[in-house]
């Protein structure tokens, strides 16, 4: 026999213990596990569900009212029978459902009013387990009940145990369900159904992933009956559950169903977004809750740096730098990262330190550029500086031009020259004319990209190049600033700083310059770049195209002297807080400071030794307030009034009258004192004690010249001339050649020539017999180049290695005021050379008197300043027998080969 399946109404008894559900339902299709203990109802399930012989019996589940408004129908009846087993309360007819049947049902005040629904649905036990309670002994139930199918109630009848009622069977019949289904609304209705159930498993799915079972369910079920079910399963009102079992015509019960499946999923879809929402503001709450639990744990440890407001205050400052707006939308990116990060997460002391160099950029700040006054201007250059009357013709026509044309985007000046000879000075003084900060970025030594133009972020300790690291240290973006040294910046695998420099420089590209580390374009059209350089041969012919050379020749004696009295004496007294009462320092002192202890282009250690003189007498005047103090210290019985004549030693000479003890009493016993202090006569014992011993005496030519085989030469440096002494010496040995002095290739070979060139000229030079013989064979030659330890390379040493040799191997000595230069051909030409200004300049500080150029270095001597000329001989020289003619103190075996 085949199984009943719910809602087969065969098996159903006419009469049916009724189990009272109150203010529940029970669904046809549903599955409910209840307890049961109330008398009346565990009597029930006792005699009809516990005895073996009942399994699978029915029980009728009807739905109990609590006190419910009396129906307003006025269709409604209500019969109660006594009977000698309770009340029989009559039922409406079967037509006339929905009505309530009214059961008074006392309790302990015996006024409850209950209503029983007159239709209940009949169910089956699944499960039935008994529990018996330990000390009391009560029995009650579980029991998992099945709905089956709907009843109406015709009569309830009301013994002394339980209640039972009459019942008819509502749900149709397997023939009757099939001539509905095939109602073409019927069908709508189960289509519509089905849909919104599917829809709403497939989202219920989708949270929990589990209803595998209720979708096969759904395809094979029929929606009358899965419409039972579902609403079973909704948490739905007690009326609603009331009218689905009612819902006996199968349009209503699947109108109903689809209205509260429907319902459901908009509500679970509602909740689902606003749960969302909910769950970001939760997260959000928790950070924050995060975030307090931090700062109070930091405050327990005493480590309470307040990170967040200083973001919010770094925010701020950057709100108010006035940012591009792509640089403004970066630094935001930035500033949500920095927010995201705890401080001691790696990253986070970057990421701050660069948003603290976006904050400290000057984006808008500039100086505020006043009217350039051509007539200020050149006071100011002739009141900071001496002489240089060219180069400040030179800069008054700069500052003209801008005056005009504020934007102008003429060259960028170059000063070119040795060191102090005032570069600097002079890049500092243009910025004071166009009043406007100055920055100076010193390049020696640059040979990285990166220092100029900053290291990626990406690279651990990057740092902003020197470029952005100035306009931030000076906080304007438009500076004076002095490239200084441009000429020392050099290029190797890391980059070539000097294309860097190019856009720097370069007006086109300037505008966005783009430094790695800063990765937001800059605007750095507005600074001023004024560049210096020692020379302008080792700079890279690209920038050199960009500037405009202003050489600045190195001082002669006397400009040395005007500088120091004018300049330098004043300011380094100033800086060291005396003034000429103090020291004095005469012109004659100077003059000997420069030539016995200073060998320079510019004057630089000039400058050191006024100030080491300065310093000395300062100590002095310390030590004078000293000894008056103690000599106050020494008169407790006159604190007031020092009467002159009274105090010991040096006061009583004072003639003063105040002893200052107040508030600013060091100021004034300074001036006190300043009045009364000897001051320091600076005489050459003086010289001798602050500086030394001279380190030149203007002997040294003679003295080392003296014996033959010397002979003074010109070099030229990166740093200006200087005087270079070559001594050459025989001994016996294989005709070789020998030389030292840290040498590099060419002079080494220009040293060869020498040697070749005399040893073919012995006989012409007239050089002994002897001496000529042994030239040829059985003597080596030593060639030595003092100051050892310096590097020399170079042509120009060559007329001095044959003026050398010829004096060794003749027995004459060079004459030694004269200094000589010059490239030499082996056929004995005399070629022109590099740097014959600052070689005359080395000669002329070097006491020289004599200088003996290449001819062809003619043109060369409009540049060395006319003082300087008109205090030397300057003789020319085409060929090598010129050179020895002028050279020889006691004549030249040879005849010069021109007139001169
Ligand atoms: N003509 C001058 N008049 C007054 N002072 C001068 C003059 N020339 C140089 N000085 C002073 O000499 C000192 C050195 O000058 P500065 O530093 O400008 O030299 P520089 O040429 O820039 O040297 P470097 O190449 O080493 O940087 C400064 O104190 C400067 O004021």
């Amino acid at each position: 026999m085949a199984e009943a399946q719910v809602g087969d109404t065969s098996a159903l008894p006419p009469v049916l213990a009724i189990l009272p559900f109150r203010n529940k339902v029970l669904l046809p299709g549903a599955i409910v596990k209840i307890r049961v203990n109330v008398p009346a109802s565990v009597r029930l399930i006792e005699q009809e569900l516990w005895q073996k012989e009942n399994k699978g019996r029915f029980i009728g589940v009807l739905p109990l009212h609590d006190r419910l408004e009396q129906p307003k129908s006025s269709g409604s009846s209500i019969s109660t029978t006594p009977s000698p087993q309770g009340t029989v309360i009559k039922a409406p007819g079967e037509k006339e459902r929905g009505e309530i049947i009214l059961s008074l049902h006392s309790n302990k005040n015996g006024d409850d009013l209950i209503q029983w629904h007159p239709r209940g649905v009949a169910a089956r036990a699944l499960e039935l387990e008994q529990k018996i309670e330990k000390y009391t002994g009560r029995v009650s139930y579980i029991v998992m009940l099945e709905g089956w199918c709907r009843f109406g109630v015709q009569e309830l009848i009301s013994t002394s145990s339980y209640k039972s009622a009459r019942i008819t069977q509502l749900d149709r019949n397997e023939a009757e369900i099939e001539q509905a289904e095939k109602d073409p609304e019927v069908q709508v209705l189960s289509r519509q159904f089905k849909a919104v159930a599917g829809e709403l498993i497939s989202l219920l799915e989708q949270k929990q992933k589990s209803f595998g079972r209720t979708k096969v369910i759904l395809e094979s079920w029929p929606a009358y009956r899965l419409a039972d079910v579902f609403v079973a399963n909704f948490e739905v009102s007690f009326e609603e559950r009331l009218f689905m079992l009612d819902a006996v015509d199968l349009r209503q019960r699947l109108s109903k169903a689809t209205e509260i499946v429907t319902r459901h999923l908009q509500t679970i879809k509602v909740a689902e977004k606003i749960s969302s929402k909910v769950d970001g503001q939760l997260s959000k709450t928790q950070k924050e809750i995060l975030r307090h639990q931090i700062r109070a744990i930091k405050e327990e440890l005493g480590e309470n740096d307040d990170d967040e407001d200083d973001v919010v205050a770094l925010e701020r400052k950057m709100q108010s730098v006035g940012m591009p707006p792509n640089v403004w939308k970066h630094a935001q990116r930035e500033l949500r990262r920095l927010r995201k990060m705890q401080p001691q997460q790696p990253g986070y002391g970057s990421s701050r330190t660069y948003l603290e160099l976006l904050a400290e950029l000057p984006w808008q700040v500039a100086s505020e550029e006043r009217e350039i006054d051509l007539v200020a201007a050149q006071e100011q250059l002739d009141s900071e500086h001496y002489g240089l009357s060219k180069v400040k013709k030179r800069i008054i026509e700069y500052l003209a031009v801008r005056k005009l044309k504020p934007d102008a985007r003429g060259p960028v000046l170059c000063f070119v020259g040795p060191p102090g000879v005032g570069k600097t000075s002079l890049a500092s003084s243009i910025a004071g004319a166009l009043g406007r900060k100055f920055i100076r970025l010193s390049l020696g030594g640059v040979k990285d990209e990166a220092d100029i133009r900053g290291h990626r972020r990406t690279y651990i300790g990057s740092m902003p190049g020197r470029l952005i690291d100035g306009i931030k240290r000076v906080g304007v973006n438009n500076p004076v600033m002095l490239l200084d040294e441009i000429d020392k910046t050099g290029s190797d695998v890391r980059g070539d700083p000097a294309s860097a420099l190019l856009e720097v420089l370069d007006p086109e590209q300037n505008k966005t310059f783009n430094d790695h580390y800063l990765n937001v374009p800059f605007d750095v059209s507005k600074v001023v770049f004024v560049a210096t350089a020692n020379r302008v041969q080792t700079m890279p012919a690209p920038l050199l195209d960009r500037m405009e050379v202003i050489e600045l020749p190195g001082y002669t004696s006397e400009e040395k002297l005007r500088i120091a009295m004018r300049h330098l004496i004043p300011r380094v007294l100033d800086q060291h807080g005396i003034t000429d009462q103090h020291v004095q320092i005469s012109e004659s002192m100077v003059e000997l400071m420069i030539s016995r202890y200073t060998r320079e282009a510019g004057v630089r250690n000039l400058e050191r030794h006024i100030a080491a003189l300065a310093r000395a007498a300062a100590v002095k005047l310390t030590e004078k307030l000293q000894v008056e103090r103690v000599a106050r210290d020494m008169q407790p019985d006159a604190p007031q009034v020092i009467d002159q004549g009274q105090g010991p030693g040096g006061i009583a000479d004072s003639g003063e009258v105040e002893l200052v003890v107040e508030v600013d009493g060091h100021a004034r016993e300074v001036a006190h004192a300043s009045v009364h202090a000897e001051p320091l006569l600076v005489d050459e014992a003086v010289l001798e004690v602050v500086l030394g011993p001279p380190k030149f005496d203007g002997k040294e030519a003679a003295e080392r010249v003296a014996i033959p085989g010397v002979a003074v030469g010109l070099v030229w440096t990166a740093v200006g001339g200087e005087v270079q002494f070559v001594e050459a010496t025989a001994m016996l040995g294989k005709g070789e050649l020998h030389l030292t002095g840290q040498l590099g290739d060419v002079i080494k070979e220009s040293a060869q020539i020498a040697l070749t060139w005399v040893r073919a000229r012995a006989a012409e030079l007239k050089l002994p017999e002897a001496e000529a013989g042994n030239l040829m064979k059985d003597r080596d030659v030593h060639i030595h180049f003092p100051a050892g330890a310096v590097p020399k390379d170079g042509p120009s040493a060559g007329v001095t290695l044959v003026t050398a040799l010829v004096s060794l191997f003749g027995k004459k000595c060079v004459r030694a005021d004269t200094a000589m230069t010059g490239e030499m051909t082996l056929r004995g030409l005399v070629l022109p050379v590099g740097g014959v200004k600052d070689k005359i300049l080395a000669a002329h500080r070097c006491g020289l008197k004599r200088v003996i150029l290449p001819d062809r270095n003619r043109k060369d001597l409009q540049e060395v300043p006319p003082a300087i000329l008109a205090n030397m001989e300057i003789l020319l020289a085409k060929r090598m027998e010129d050179v020895l003619h002028h050279a020889f103190e006691t004549g030249c075996p040879l005849k010069p080969a021109s007139r001169l």
